[in-house]
């Protein structure tokens, strides 16, 4: 579903060049469900960006979903991302004006998909994460859980094939942790979604099928 091949990322300043990612070569198969884990700075984020096409290697190639992206346009990228990633970030990345509704029909937006329908298709992704109850409510209204179940709903809206997972539990305490990550393993089970998750924690790391553990920008396990 994703493979990666000798991918390179270096970041440069003005006075420091970064390797943050050093010749990583990696497969996510369909239906797997995948962790990264490491310490801070080792390029987990960076690796995750490139995989969600939200960044461009230094060098390697991508392939997603049967493509092989390095020469799609800025055009082609975003209907690509829109059609088959979803995302799922640390700090939910929720938009404070709308209620939760219209947060997750935004994805919608960008598709020939009507009012109705993205209705239809917005209230039932709030039900899949038990928030039926709270359509008209704004994030600030929310707990941190809830908003998380929110940016998932959100992500899961267009029925995506892959789900980019950066930290999804990092600013929750552990009961709406475990909430969040029951959701994850369910979407991965029930719909067979592919999912990739970056994270610090230990516990929900081994709830997955597969951990990989970077190291300064290397693959250690
Ligand atoms: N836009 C950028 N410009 C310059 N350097 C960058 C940039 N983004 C990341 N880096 C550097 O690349 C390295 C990897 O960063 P990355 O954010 O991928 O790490 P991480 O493993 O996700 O860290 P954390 O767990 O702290 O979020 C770090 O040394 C970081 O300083």
């Amino acid at each position: 579903m994703i493979k990666l091949q000798n991918i390179q990322k270096v970041y440069r300043t003005d006075t420091i060049e970064t390797l943050a990612l050093n010749g990583i070569n990696l497969d996510v198969a369909k239906g797997e469900f995948l962790s990264i884990m490491g310490p801070s700075g080792c390029g987990k984020s960076t690796l995750l960006n490139i995989m969600g096409l939200l960044d461009e290697p230094s060098k390697g190639s991508i392939s997603i979903a049967e493509q092989t992206t390095g020469r799609f346009n800025d055009k082609q990228l975003a209907k690509f991302r829109n059609q088959k990633l979803g995302f799922i970030f640390q700090s939910y990345h929720l938009i404070g004006d709308l209620q939760v509704i219209d947060n997750v029909e935004l994805p919608l937006l960008y598709r020939d998909t009507n009012a109705k329908e993205r209705r239809r298709l917005a209230t039932e992704a709030l039900e899949k994460v038990g928030l039926s109850n709270r359509l008209k409510h704004f994030p600030k209204q929310l707990s941190g859980g809830q908003r998380q179940r929110v940016a998932i709903a959100r992500a899961i809206v267009g029925n995506p094939e892959i789900i980019l997972a950066d930290e999804p539990t990092g600013n929750l305490d552990s009961a709406m942790g475990n909430e969040i990550m029951d959701i994850l393993l369910q979407l991965n089970r029930n719909d067979g979604t592919t999912i990739v998750m970056v994270t610090h924690d230990e516990n929900m790391a081994q709830k997955t099928h597969r951990l990989v553990r970077l190291f300064d920008g290397s693959q250690v396990q």
